[in-house]
């Protein structure tokens, strides 16, 4: 399903590439240090930065030299994923039609997913006017609109209490399995890992490190986990 080949990034302290396969319906989450190359890979494989080398492809297709918006995926940002002047309904709109006119079917899959992610009672405020994790709601919703096979989630929901997030993670998990739907997830936290990850997969010093189950970091023995600063389970 996605295929990243020798993607690269030439920055000046820290050169970065990536190799890396997906299978379609795979939930894969990326843990890794600070500042080891998370972020960029997700950028990357979006396109947001250009690569200076190598290729991407998702579903079969070779999208590198394709504009991040021509390539088929969503990605979710830790914040500021709205348009603070539009309200939820009209922010939601834009993952159908990026001049907000929807046709009925249109309007009515939307209405079906904002009742599915809780999102009715909220359509006509503002992002402003919403808490953190509405606005998440919202614009994991948006991803979902749009309808395309690949999700990428950079720390989606760091900045929720963690009530909240458990809720959206649940809510991942589920949209996910509906729509079957291929997961890139990066997080700091290993509990995402052990409640999402059909996979995890380490990065350090801006290369793919280790790839395997939340299982085998959680036992500690393995030198992804010490990296992850995860102690062996009986030295707790
Ligand atoms: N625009 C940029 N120009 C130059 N170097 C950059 C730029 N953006 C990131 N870097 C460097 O690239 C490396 C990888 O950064 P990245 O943001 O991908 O890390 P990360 O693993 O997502 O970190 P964190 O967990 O802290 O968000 C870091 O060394 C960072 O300093």
């Amino acid at each position: 399903m996605l295929t990243v080949n020798q993607l690269s990034c030439d920055y000046p302290q820290q050169p970065l590439s990536f190799t890396l396969s997906v299978a379609a319906g795979e939930r894969i989450v990326v843990l890794g240090p600070s500042g080891a190359g998370k972020s960029t890979l997700l950028n990357l494989i979006a396109g947001f930065i250009p690569a200076t080398q190598g290729e991407v492809w998702i579903a079969e297709q070779n999208v590198t030299s394709l504009a991040p918006a021509k390539r088929p995926l969503s990605m979710l940002f830790q914040e500021n994923n709205l348009f603070t002047h539009l309200s939820v309904r009209q922010n939601l709109a834009l993952g159908l039609s990026p001049a907000m006119r929807l046709s009925p079917s249109q309007k009515e899959k939307l209405q079906a997913l904002a009742e599915r992610t809780g999102l009715l009672p909220l359509m006509d405020r503002l992002p402003a006017q919403l808490s953190g994790g509405q606005r998440q709601r919202v614009a994991l919703t948006r991803c979902l609109l749009r309808d395309q096979p690949l999700l990428l989630l950079d720390e989606p929901f760091s900045a929720l209490d963690p009530a909240l997030r458990q809720e959206m993670l649940v809510l991942t998990q589920e949209l996910c399995r509906e729509n079957r739907l291929t997961l890139v997830m990066v997080s700091h936290q290993f509990s995402d890992a052990r409640f999402l990850a059909d996979r995890c997969i380490l990065i350090d010093q801006g290369k793919l490190a280790w790839s395997g189950t939340w299982q085998q970091l959680e036992k500690g023995d393995i030198d992804a986990a010490k990296v992850l600063g995860i102690r062996r389970t009986n030295d707790q």
